[in-house]
Protein backbone atom coordinates (compact mmCIF):
# COMPACT_ATOMS: atom_id res chain seq x y z
CA UNK A 1 0.00 0.00 0.00
CA UNK A 2 1.38 3.76 -0.79
CA UNK A 3 -0.05 6.89 -0.68
CA UNK A 4 0.15 9.07 -4.25
CA UNK A 5 -0.49 12.88 -4.79
CA UNK A 6 -3.18 13.49 -6.92
CA UNK A 7 -4.12 17.26 -6.69
CA UNK A 8 -3.39 20.06 -5.42
CA UNK A 9 -6.91 21.72 -4.85
CA UNK A 10 -5.97 25.19 -2.49
CA UNK A 11 -2.24 26.94 -2.68
CA UNK A 12 -1.73 29.65 -0.22
CA UNK A 13 -3.47 32.54 -1.75
CA UNK A 14 -6.39 30.07 -2.02
CA UNK A 15 -6.46 29.23 2.06
CA UNK A 16 -5.78 33.11 2.56
CA UNK A 17 -9.12 34.11 0.68
CA UNK A 18 -10.98 31.34 1.93
CA UNK A 19 -10.15 32.40 5.42
CA UNK A 20 -10.96 36.40 5.01
CA UNK A 21 -14.28 35.40 3.84
CA UNK A 22 -14.74 33.03 6.82
CA UNK A 23 -13.96 35.38 8.68
CA UNK A 24 -16.66 37.98 7.16
CA UNK A 25 -19.02 35.22 7.27
CA UNK A 26 -18.43 35.33 11.42
CA UNK A 27 -18.70 38.53 11.73
CA UNK A 28 -22.19 39.01 9.82
CA UNK A 29 -23.56 35.76 10.73
CA UNK A 30 -22.65 37.07 14.90
CA UNK A 31 -23.82 40.72 13.44
CA UNK A 32 -20.13 41.82 15.18
CA UNK A 33 -17.89 40.46 17.44
CA UNK A 34 -19.12 40.55 20.95
CA UNK A 35 -19.12 37.22 22.68
CA UNK A 36 -17.32 35.74 20.13
CA UNK A 37 -14.19 33.53 20.83
CA UNK A 38 -12.25 31.22 18.68
CA UNK A 39 -11.47 27.22 19.71
CA UNK A 40 -8.79 25.30 17.49
CA UNK A 41 -8.83 21.24 17.34
CA UNK A 42 -5.29 20.89 17.24
CA UNK A 43 -3.26 20.27 15.29
CA UNK A 44 -4.39 22.32 12.20
CA UNK A 45 -7.51 23.72 13.92
CA UNK A 46 -5.00 25.58 16.33
CA UNK A 47 -3.51 28.14 13.67
CA UNK A 48 -6.51 28.08 11.70
CA UNK A 49 -8.53 29.76 14.70
CA UNK A 50 -5.44 32.50 15.35
CA UNK A 51 -5.78 33.31 11.73
CA UNK A 52 -9.14 34.07 11.44
CA UNK A 53 -8.87 35.81 14.64
CA UNK A 54 -5.88 37.67 13.56
CA UNK A 55 -8.17 38.73 10.33
CA UNK A 56 -11.60 39.65 12.52
CA UNK A 57 -8.81 42.12 14.51
CA UNK A 58 -7.77 43.83 10.96
CA UNK A 59 -11.40 44.03 9.74
CA UNK A 60 -12.82 44.97 13.47
CA UNK A 61 -9.90 45.89 15.54
CA UNK A 62 -11.30 43.82 18.74
CA UNK A 63 -8.87 41.01 19.58
CA UNK A 64 -10.87 38.04 20.09
CA UNK A 65 -9.82 35.05 22.52
CA UNK A 66 -8.32 31.69 21.36
CA UNK A 67 -8.12 28.57 22.92
CA UNK A 68 -7.09 24.54 21.61
CA UNK A 69 -8.32 21.38 22.35
CA UNK A 70 -6.25 18.72 21.82
CA UNK A 71 -7.62 15.99 19.91
CA UNK A 72 -6.75 12.25 18.66
CA UNK A 73 -8.81 10.06 16.69
CA UNK A 74 -7.52 6.52 17.18
CA UNK A 75 -8.51 4.22 14.63
CA UNK A 76 -7.77 0.88 12.73
CA UNK A 77 -8.60 2.39 9.17
CA UNK A 78 -10.06 5.72 7.81
CA UNK A 79 -13.62 4.20 7.35
CA UNK A 80 -14.45 2.16 10.73
CA UNK A 81 -17.07 2.98 12.98
CA UNK A 82 -15.30 2.21 16.18
CA UNK A 83 -12.78 4.99 15.59
CA UNK A 84 -12.60 6.96 18.89
CA UNK A 85 -11.90 10.20 19.58
CA UNK A 86 -9.68 11.05 22.67
CA UNK A 87 -9.26 14.40 24.21
CA UNK A 88 -5.71 14.57 25.82
CA UNK A 89 -5.81 18.26 26.82
CA UNK A 90 -8.02 21.30 26.58
CA UNK A 91 -6.23 24.87 26.78
CA UNK A 92 -8.68 27.20 26.63
CA UNK A 93 -7.70 30.39 29.07
CA UNK A 94 -11.02 31.79 29.09
CA UNK A 95 -14.90 31.38 30.64
CA UNK A 96 -16.88 29.29 27.81
CA UNK A 97 -20.03 30.87 29.67
CA UNK A 98 -22.15 32.98 27.71
CA UNK A 99 -19.52 33.13 24.39
CA UNK A 100 -20.08 32.52 21.09
CA UNK A 101 -17.94 29.85 20.49
CA UNK A 102 -16.11 29.32 16.52
CA UNK A 103 -14.94 25.48 16.73
CA UNK A 104 -12.24 25.34 13.94
CA UNK A 105 -10.87 22.12 12.55
CA UNK A 106 -9.13 21.94 8.63
CA UNK A 107 -10.95 18.50 7.83
CA UNK A 108 -14.28 17.34 8.43
CA UNK A 109 -15.34 14.13 7.48
CA UNK A 110 -16.79 11.63 9.88
CA UNK A 111 -17.65 14.48 12.22
CA UNK A 112 -16.33 12.17 15.01
CA UNK A 113 -13.47 14.47 16.26
CA UNK A 114 -16.07 17.56 16.26
CA UNK A 115 -18.76 15.63 18.48
CA UNK A 116 -15.45 14.96 20.50
CA UNK A 117 -14.90 18.92 20.77
CA UNK A 118 -18.23 19.74 21.50
CA UNK A 119 -18.44 16.99 24.69
CA UNK A 120 -15.05 18.85 25.78
CA UNK A 121 -16.58 22.15 25.58
CA UNK A 122 -19.61 21.53 27.33
CA UNK A 123 -17.54 19.69 29.85
CA UNK A 124 -16.13 23.89 30.18
CA UNK A 125 -18.89 25.44 30.85
CA UNK A 126 -22.24 26.91 29.27
CA UNK A 127 -21.18 28.62 25.98
CA UNK A 128 -24.22 30.62 24.26
CA UNK A 129 -23.49 28.77 21.06
CA UNK A 130 -21.44 26.89 19.49
CA UNK A 131 -20.35 27.13 15.54
CA UNK A 132 -18.33 25.26 13.75
CA UNK A 133 -15.67 26.64 10.95
CA UNK A 134 -13.67 24.17 8.74
CA UNK A 135 -11.41 24.26 5.96
CA UNK A 136 -12.29 21.51 3.70
CA UNK A 137 -15.35 19.15 4.41
CA UNK A 138 -15.06 16.07 2.46
CA UNK A 139 -18.05 14.59 3.12
CA UNK A 140 -18.87 10.96 4.52
CA UNK A 141 -20.44 11.99 7.74
CA UNK A 142 -21.34 9.56 10.38
CA UNK A 143 -23.34 11.79 12.71
CA UNK A 144 -25.37 14.56 12.58
CA UNK A 145 -22.82 17.26 12.19
CA UNK A 146 -22.42 20.06 9.88
CA UNK A 147 -20.13 23.06 9.19
CA UNK A 148 -21.48 26.78 9.90
CA UNK A 149 -18.80 28.07 7.73
CA UNK A 150 -16.61 26.31 4.93
CA UNK A 151 -13.20 26.58 2.75
CA UNK A 152 -13.89 24.76 0.33
CA UNK A 153 -16.43 21.82 -0.21
CA UNK A 154 -14.84 18.48 -1.48
CA UNK A 155 -16.36 15.16 -2.47
CA UNK A 156 -14.31 12.67 -2.29
CA UNK A 157 -14.02 8.93 -2.24
CA UNK A 158 -13.10 7.28 1.00
CA UNK A 159 -9.92 5.76 -0.63
CA UNK A 160 -8.67 9.40 -0.92
CA UNK A 161 -7.28 11.34 1.80
CA UNK A 162 -7.33 14.91 2.17
CA UNK A 163 -3.80 16.60 3.65
CA UNK A 164 -4.12 20.14 4.93
CA UNK A 165 -0.29 21.92 5.59
CA UNK A 166 0.44 24.93 7.44
CA UNK A 167 3.03 27.15 7.45
CA UNK A 168 2.96 27.25 11.04
CA UNK A 169 2.90 23.01 11.35
CA UNK A 170 4.14 22.43 7.88
CA UNK A 171 6.33 25.38 6.45
CA UNK A 172 3.88 25.97 3.45
CA UNK A 173 0.38 26.07 2.85
CA UNK A 174 -1.59 23.79 0.59
CA UNK A 175 -4.66 21.09 0.50
CA UNK A 176 -3.46 18.26 -1.32
CA UNK A 177 -6.00 15.11 -2.67
CA UNK A 178 -3.87 11.81 -1.97
CA UNK A 179 -5.15 8.93 -2.89
CA UNK A 180 -4.25 4.97 -0.87
CA UNK A 181 -2.85 2.60 -4.03
CA UNK A 182 -2.58 -1.23 -3.25
CA UNK A 183 0.30 -2.18 -4.33
O1 LIG B 1 -14.44 14.06 10.91
P1 LIG B 1 -13.39 13.05 11.37
O2 LIG B 1 -13.57 11.69 10.77
O3 LIG B 1 -13.25 13.02 12.84
O4 LIG B 1 -12.00 13.52 10.75
C1 LIG B 1 -11.52 14.82 10.83
C2 LIG B 1 -10.30 14.89 11.67
O5 LIG B 1 -9.29 14.07 11.12
C3 LIG B 1 -8.09 14.79 10.98
O6 LIG B 1 -7.26 14.53 12.00
P2 LIG B 1 -6.38 13.20 12.00
O7 LIG B 1 -6.92 12.27 13.02
O8 LIG B 1 -6.23 12.68 10.60
O9 LIG B 1 -5.03 13.78 12.56
P3 LIG B 1 -3.98 14.78 11.91
O10 LIG B 1 -4.71 15.92 11.26
O11 LIG B 1 -3.21 15.25 13.10
O12 LIG B 1 -3.19 13.96 10.96
C4 LIG B 1 -8.50 16.23 10.89
O13 LIG B 1 -7.49 17.10 11.34
C5 LIG B 1 -9.74 16.29 11.71
O14 LIG B 1 -9.43 16.66 13.03
O1 LIG C 1 -8.99 12.74 4.51
C1 LIG C 1 -8.93 13.04 5.71
C2 LIG C 1 -9.82 12.48 6.66
C3 LIG C 1 -9.71 12.87 7.93
N1 LIG C 1 -8.78 13.77 8.25
C4 LIG C 1 -7.94 14.30 7.36
O2 LIG C 1 -7.09 15.16 7.71
N2 LIG C 1 -8.03 13.93 6.10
Amino acid sequence: MKIIEKNRIMDEAGIRRALTRISHEIIERNKGVSDLAMVGIRRRGGPLAERIAQKIKEIEGVEIPVGVLDITLYRDDLTTLASQPMVHRTEVPFDVTGKVIVLTDDVLYTGRTVRAALDALIDLGRPKCIQLAVLIDRGHRELPIKADYVGKNVPTSRKEIITVRMKEIDGKDEVVIEEIVET
